[in-house]
């Protein structure tokens, strides 16, 4: 039996990063992976593979800047855009093994369940073996939340995961849930022609983003012919069979709405959620509960109710991003063997990977509302900056949330191309308490995107100064 100082659970971001920090302190340690592939969801299901598809629709369909957005100059088949989507998992798989073998960290294949407190039994289809550790980080991630009352099939009913083994681009599609996954995944299809209807129980999509921001993307969402369907909730979803289609036309799938509608498309993806992976883990024989998602619950430390254990990651639930996965992973292996630590920051950025995209730091109008904080509002339109001409994005905008007194950056909302990296200006300004002098006393490269910081910076300044 091996016994190691730290064992991991999952190879996704927080299990990689827990495993590779652990034994950078000098640590024995063995990570477990039931997927033949290391990576995570990541890396095959989630982040990595929906980036990948949407880089490959953009470069294919020329989608570059939004003034040239259009539909396919030319036809566009599923197996075009998953070729360019495993040569970047392929590479990114290597660079993962790479690393982990070269901080000598034991990839063990096979399904991980405690057996007790100390013991993880690894099952693989032909063997089994167990491992021992002094300690444990659980990363196991999330699987989607599926509705039991769904006709899954896998091939016109199918989720986020089963949406990449689809063997046909279908020409229409109906997504349930206007969360991230399912905002992200309708405007890709979207650009490249498939006919969507996105439905949202929400009167909105993704509400915690900033409502300008919203209201913007949902504009460019219909310019592009998606129909939303925004305080809707389905209520049946019926497969229709082949040879007798009464009521559903050619379709193949129908929809009925609570409200009463009808809608029928090709195919049907659910993206309601996430559940913790934690059903197989046998965390009853530690003594472990989850919640009724099958998240586990951690301290400031990821230190679950048993001090042995942590879990980092999606499975600990809120932010359940691929970046906030790392440094949990990082954070929990440092505390647990005594290396020098932060705490996770408070400020972090969010990026939506929408067409066009959007990214935020910071407090929101609605936020800043709500705790009564006075704060003025700097808005920088794309079409105002040269670089934002050059790339033809006339929707593109930059808004800059600035407190009323004390001048310090509160929030910063983009929408629009490279909105993602850009954002990390206004964290760092944010991070080290800038206020918005320091965009309006300092020079920008020109032309850039950047420089929509400056414009904005002095348009909130504009606005003090005359209230
Ligand atoms: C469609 C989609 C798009 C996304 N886009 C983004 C994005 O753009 N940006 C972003 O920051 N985040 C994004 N995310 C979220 C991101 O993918 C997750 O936050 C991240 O993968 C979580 O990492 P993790 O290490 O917690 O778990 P995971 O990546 O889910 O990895 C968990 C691993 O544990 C393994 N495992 C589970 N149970 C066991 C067991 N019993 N024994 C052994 N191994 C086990 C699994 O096989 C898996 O390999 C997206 C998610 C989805 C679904
Ligand atoms: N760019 C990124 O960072 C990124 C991208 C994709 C996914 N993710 C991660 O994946 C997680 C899961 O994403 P998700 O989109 O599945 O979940 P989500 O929780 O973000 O959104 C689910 C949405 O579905 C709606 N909904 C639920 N039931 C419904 C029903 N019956 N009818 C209509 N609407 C319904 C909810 O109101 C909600 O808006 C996210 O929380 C995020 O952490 C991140």
């Amino acid at each position: 039996m091996r016994h190691f100082d730290l064992v991991v659970i999952g190879t996704g971001p927080a299990g990689q990063k827990a495993a590779i920090q652990a034994s950078k302190l000098g640590k024995d340690v063995g990570i477990i992976e039931k997927k033949e592939v290391v990576g995570g969801s990541c890396l095959h299901t989630g982040t990595i593979p929906s980036k990948a598809l949407r880089e490959a629709v953009m470069a294919l369909t020329g989608t570059t800047g939004q003034r040239e957005r259009s539909r396919p100059q030319k036809k566009i088949t599923l197996d075009d855009v998953i070729f360019w989507s495993n040569r970047v998992i392929r590479s990114e798989m290597e660079i993962i093994e790479d690393q982990m073998m070269r901080n000598g960290v034991e990839l063990i294949r096979g399904t991980g369940r405690f057996e007790d407190a100390h013991t993880l039994k690894v099952t693989r289809e032909h063997s089994s073996e167990r491992v021992t550790g002094d300690y444990f980080v659980i990363a196991t991630g999330t699987t989607p939340a599926h509705d039991p009352m769904l006709p899954y099939d896998n091939i016109n009913v199918v989720d986020s995961d089963g949406l990449l083994h689809l063997k046909r681009l279908p020409r229409s599609m109906v997504i349930v849930g206007g969360g991230v996954i399912g905002t992200e995944y309708a405007c890709i299809l979207a650009t490249l022609g498939v006919q969507i209807t996105l439905i949202e129980g929400r009167d909105s999509l993704l509400g915690f983003v900033d409502h300008e921001v919203i209201e913007a993307l949902q504009y460019h969402m219909r310019q592009v012919d998606i129909t939303l369907r925004l305080g809707e909730r389905v209520e049946r979803v019926e497969l229709s069979d082949p040879e007798n289609r009464p009521g559903f036309s050619n379709s193949l799938v129908r929809a009925t709405l609570e409200s009463g509608k009808h809608i029928r498309s090709d195919t049907l993806m659910y993206c309601i959620g996430r559940s913790g992976a934690t059903q197989s883990l046998g965390l009853e024989n530690v003594g472990l509960e989850t919640d009724h998602r099958g998240r586990i619950k951690v301290n400031e430390f990821y230190q679950s109710e048993v001090p042995h254990v942590y879990a980092a990651g999606d499975v600990i639930g809120f932010p359940a991003l691929a970046s906030t996965s790392m440094e949990q992973g990082r954070l929990a292996a440092c505390h647990i063997f005594g290396g020098s630590t932060n705490s996770f920051p408070e400020l972090f950025p969010y990026g939506i990977y929408a067409i066009p995209e959007i990214s935020m730091v910071g407090k929101t109008e609605g936020q800043l509302t709500e705790e009564g904080i006075p704060y003025e509002m700097g808005i920088a339109r794309y079409k105002e900056c040269a670089r934002g001409q050059l790339l033809g994005d006339d929707i593109g905008m930059l808004k800059m949330l600035v407190h009323e007194e004390t001048r310090e950056l509160l929030g910063v909302h983009i929408i629009g191309t490279g909105a993602t990296e850009l954002i990390h200006i206004g964290q760092v300004a944010m991070a080290h308490h800038g206020t918005l002098d320091f965009f309006i006393q300092n020079v920008f490269n020109y032309p850039t995107l950047a420089e929509a910081y400056k414009i904005a910076a002095l348009n909130a300044n504009n606005k003090l100064a005359t209230a």
